[in-house]
């Protein structure tokens, strides 16, 4: 199936970016869509580019009205779980109101395939690990809750519209382009990887590590990274399988393995060669001790296997990319 239209919206962010060379990779036809409120004109490599926000209804319905998409991948929003909590307006404007826009744009042009990017965000405090899809959803923060609003909004786009949908739950997106094209570059950065590696790199005094007093095995938090290349052959296998006729579908993404902060610094400390300074510091409200998937639906249905589920490979990669920018 090369011969597919795909609008990205977003695909000038850090996920989105990866996703457009993806595309393109396998033949598709890719337009992305994007406002560069935090993403970079120079990261889109391929296909066409509307410089565009999807609050603006009438320049959505003038892109639909003017090409045919075949379907939909949305990595658009904000995507700060702090900032979420101090800003809720912000976050349910952009990440619910204006992909209301986008999916009743996509119905009323008859478009009914839609990729979405939801998180581990909207299941909140685990109640048991590793997390599948059948763990209650109750998002502790508006950042998690205006993505899983958006996952009912689709349950019910699909009933009453036949607009079908995969939501993606990624767990924690890492690693960059293996090929050194493309890698994370958020303003403010608040993940943690490229945060090590900025301290590697000289582009920060420090990396400070939020607590360690956790009931982990060696106190610090757990998290699932998962690589961006393997999230994006997760999206093409969805893209995939909504083409070949199937119904709604949500999956949980990451490796099943966790790793704990102590453990990502050993894993930079190897990568770089480099000293880190780790500052210790509190306990960064609202986060889990530990956040594992279970992608073991993704696997079997989807037929998705990660590739590049080794934290030092997922490192590397992200290193090649945060040498390239502290070297401008
Ligand atoms: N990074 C992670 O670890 C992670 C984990 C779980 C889920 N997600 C989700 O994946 C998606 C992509 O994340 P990312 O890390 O690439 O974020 P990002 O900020 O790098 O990319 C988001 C892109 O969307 C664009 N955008 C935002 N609002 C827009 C609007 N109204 N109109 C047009 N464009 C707009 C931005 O300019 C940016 O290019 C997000 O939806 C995020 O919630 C990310
Ligand atoms: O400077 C830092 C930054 C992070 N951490 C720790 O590193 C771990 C990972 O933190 P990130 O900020 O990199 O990632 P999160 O797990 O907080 O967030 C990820 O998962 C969330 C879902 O829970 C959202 O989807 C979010 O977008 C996604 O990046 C956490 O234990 C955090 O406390 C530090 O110790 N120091």
């Amino acid at each position: 199936m090369t011969n597919l239209h795909v609008l990205v919206v977003g695909g000038a962010g850090y996920i989105g970016s990866h996703m457009v060379k993806h595309l393109a990779k396998t033949g598709c036809r890719v337009t992305t869509l994007d406002n560069l409120v935090s993403g970079h004109r120079d990261a889109v490599l391929h296909g066409d580019f509307v410089l565009g926000d999807i609050a603006d209804k009438p320049m959505l319905q003038r892109l639909f009205a003017t090409t045919q998409f075949d379907a939909v991948m949305h990595f658009a929003s904000f995507i700060q779980v702090g900032e979420s909590v101090q800003k809720p307006a912000m976050y349910y404007e952009n990440n619910v109101t204006n992909t209301l826009n986008l999916l009743d744009t996509m119905r009323l042009s008859g478009v009914d395939k839609f990729i979405f990017s939801s998180t581990a965000a909207t299941f909140g405090e685990p109640q048991y690990s590793p997390i599948d899809e059948q763990h209650p959803q109750l998002p502790i923060n508006p950042y998690g809750r205006s993505k899983l609003f958006v996952e009912r909004i689709l349950d019910d786009y699909e009933h009453a519209y036949g607009l079908r949908s995969v939501c993606l739950r990624y767990f924690n997106a890492a690693g960059a382009d293996p090929e050194g094209q493309l890698g994370e570059r958020h303003d403010p950065e608040t993940h943690l990887i490229p945060l090590i590696l900025q301290a590697a790199s000289g582009r920060r005094p420090s990396i400070s590590l939020f607590g360690r007093d956790y009931d982990t095995p060696d106190g610090t938090c757990i998290r699932d990274y998962i690589h961006i290349s393997d999230l994006c052959s997760a999206h093409w296998l969805a893209l995939l399988s909504l083409m070949n006729g199937a119904g709604s579908q949500r999956y949980n993404l990451g490796n099943g393995q966790g790793f704990s902060v102590h453990e990502v610094i050993d894993s930079a400390l190897r990568v770089t060669g480099r000293d880190i300074k780790v500052v210790d510091a509190l306990r960064r409200f609202g986060d889990p001790a530990r956040l594992v998937a279970d992608a073991t639906l993704a696997t079997q249905q989807l037929g998705w296997q990660p590739r590049f589920s080794d934290l030092d490979i997922m490192l590397d990669h992200a290193w090649k990319w945060e040498q390239r920018m502290a070297s401008g």
